[in-house]
């Protein structure tokens, strides 16, 4: 058995943490990763979903501000954190975050999340009580740094989590700008750490751009591999059924949890009342609902209350609930990463899972 010493010599607090968190040994991500990012080294990481990626770099980091004894202050009217993580969505940076806290409790390092959808304000007011772990969406983030309540020059880490999409289309130009920010310090001086479960190679090719010429890459499993723990099984529909038959799936998962994954918003609200009107308890989340009706709606979903969750792509990636024990896509995801990360909502850390898509054969033989 390999225990925590052997791969991160973490202080007390962070210890006591780490065993209250009931994390008895790391896992492969954790116990190479660890070691890499304490020596100083930019590490582009990959390993599958439910792999314990968060604490993979959360722990490393939090260590090296213990040592350095770092300490937020609250009488700045300029908070200059010594890291920033950023994750693609609301729910997940939240989740981030609430991991930092737990690890960083009892210490003096303090975390703060910022996203849209919670009122600037109180964003604001929450980073000038002190920050030393800035958690954000790109949009909010790139925001509070324009209005000049954060400073970089002290940012010692840079952490891209779901680094694929942090690089893909959608959001390069934003993370192109955080790193020419003024006063962001040059990849040479700061650490850089990507982690995902997907790198599409040309993705690989454009982070070497914000990282170091030595990092390294680490690869646990194959690269882009679906997790390993999560039984996969096709349902074949044809187009007039296909709810019909998402009913009857859904009758043998039960009241254990389920996430339906469906392509569009409106197709996720459409499903999400069909399912309500035949009596399965279900709730959904997608970007057009409002943030605190996306926060009920992962609560309910998380406590029970509402065992199916019908999603659209917004929840494909990163979300950590426990015993989500099925995923179905109603619709089959454009590419095989985001196949990937949906059917890695389940079986996660050692737990199994099992995974339907739904796929009209017929319309394959028109
Ligand atoms: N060493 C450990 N021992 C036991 N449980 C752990 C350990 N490390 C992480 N976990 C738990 O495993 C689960 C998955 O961890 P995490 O969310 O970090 O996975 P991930 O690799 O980031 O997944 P994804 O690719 O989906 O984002 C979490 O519930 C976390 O608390």
């Amino acid at each position: 058995m390999t225990s925590w010493s052997m791969s991160a010599a973490l202080c007390e607090s962070l210890n006591r943490n780490v065993s209250k968190s009931g994390y008895k040994k790391p896992t492969p991500v954790q116990k190479h990763g660890i070691p890499i990012i304490a020596a100083g080294r930019d590490l582009m990481a990959c390993a599958q979903t439910g792999s314990g990626k968060t604490a993979a770099f959360l722990l490393p980091i939090l260590q090296q501000l213990m040592v350095d004894g770092v300490a937020a202050s609250q009488f700045s009217e300029i908070q200059e954190p010594e890291v920033i993580i950023v994750a693609p969505t609301r729910e997940l940076i939240n989740q981030i975050y609430m991991e930092a806290r737990k690890f960083a409790h009892g210490t003096c390092v303090r975390p703060v999340v910022v996203y849209g959808g919670i009122s600037t304000g109180h964003t604001i007011r929450e980073i000038l009580k002190g920050c030393n772990v800035l958690c954000g969406t790109p949009g909010r983030l790139m925001d509070i740094i324009g209005r000049g309540k954060i400073g970089l020059s002290k940012l010692r880490y840079l952490v891209l989590d779901e680094a694929d999409r942090m690089l893909d289309m959608g959001f390069e130009p934003a993370m192109r700008k955080l790193v020419g920010s003024p006063g962001m310090p040059a990849k040479e001086h700061r650490q850089t750490l990507m982690f995902s479960a997907t790198y599409p190679e040309d993705i690989q090719k454009l982070a070497a751009d914000f990282l170091k010429k030595d990092y390294l890459f680490l690869a646990v499993g194959v690269v882009g591999g679906a997790c390993s723990d999560v039984e996969q099984v096709v349902v074949q529909v044809t187009k007039f059924s296909k709810r019909d038959q998402l009913l009857e799936v859904l009758k043998t998962t039960g009241s254990e949890r389920t996430m339906v994954f469906v392509e569009t918003k409106r197709q996720a609200d459409f499903i999400a009342t069909f399912l309500c009107q035949e009596k399965v308890n279900t709730t959904s989340i997608h970007g057009d609902r409002e943030q605190r009706e996306r926060e009920q709606a992962l609560g309910d979903f998380r406590s029970g209350r509402c065992p199916v969750l019908v999603a659209t792509s917004v929840a494909a990636r990163g979300l950590d609930i426990k015993d989500v024990q099925h995923i179905v896509n109603f619709d089959l995801p454009n590419n095989i990463d985001e196949y990937v990360h949906r059917i890695g909502r389940t079986g996660r850390c050692g737990n199994t899972g099992r995974a339907a898509k739904l796929v009209n054969t017929f319309d394959l033989h028109d």
